[in-house]
């Protein structure tokens, strides 16, 4: 894809790139559970927040669900610093096709609608039409994804997109193998990222 094929097209994760997930996880968790013992942002390792409070101790692993399962959670989410502003300037880009791909929980309840809302009332109407919900990222053919998972697998073995991984608190200690290329924040250049991508 990219310049001699069209426009460049690039997804975006939503949990951890733009909304933070994480953040309210453990804002909430202290909330309705002052006297358990909890993950610090500054300990947290691997993706799943539900099987490190697992490790931790076997009964915090349903109590910390519980909390992103409740209804609201997702609308609550803050947006991550600069999220907002880099999707409304990458939206403009000329050749250039911006699409927010997530994954919704397997209990999808309240999941579902509230990244709807969220992405209507932080980011407008335009993007909730460039919502692509689905389980399995690897399906989606794109030139890029930035996403804060550190490894993303699927049904297709070798997926059209480079992974950006975009760099979160149960990340930060992931060493990536070359070439593999991360975003460090929204401040980081993601501008040069879209770049390198349209000259290949
Ligand atoms: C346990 C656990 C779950 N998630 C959830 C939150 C979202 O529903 C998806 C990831 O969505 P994304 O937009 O593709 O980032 O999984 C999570 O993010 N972290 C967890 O620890
Ligand atoms: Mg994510």
């Amino acid at each position: 894809m990219g310049s001699a094929a069209g426009p460049l097209r690039v997804l975006v994760d939503m949990d951890g790139v733009l909304a933070d997930f994480e953040g309210a996880v453990l804002r909430e968790f202290r909330a309705r559970f002052p006297a358990e013992p909890r993950v610090e942002l500054a300990e947290r390792r691997g993706f799943s927040v539900r099987e490190q409070y697992r490790n931790l101790r076997e009964d915090l692993e349903a109590k910390v669900a519980s909390v992103y399962e409740s209804p609201g959670f997702f609308l609550r989410l803050d947006p991550i610093p600069g999220a907002l502003e880099a999707m409304k300037e990458m939206i403009r880009m000329q050749d250039t096709q911006v699409f927010i791909c997530t994954s919704p929980l397997r209990k999808y309840e309240h999941c579902i609608v509230e990244k709807y809302k969220w992405v209507e009332k932080h980011l407008g109407p335009e993007f909730v039409e460039r919502i692509i919900l689905t389980r399995d990222k690897t399906v989606v053919a794109a030139d890029l994804l930035f996403d804060d998972k550190d490894t993303i697998q699927g049904a297709e073995p070798n997926p059209s997109w480079e992974h950006i991984l975009f760099t979160c608190c149960h990340n930060r200690h992931v060493q990536l193998p070359a070439p593999r290329r991360r975003l460090l924040s929204w401040a980081d250049n993601w501008k040069a990222i879209l770049e390198s991508k349209r000259r290949q």
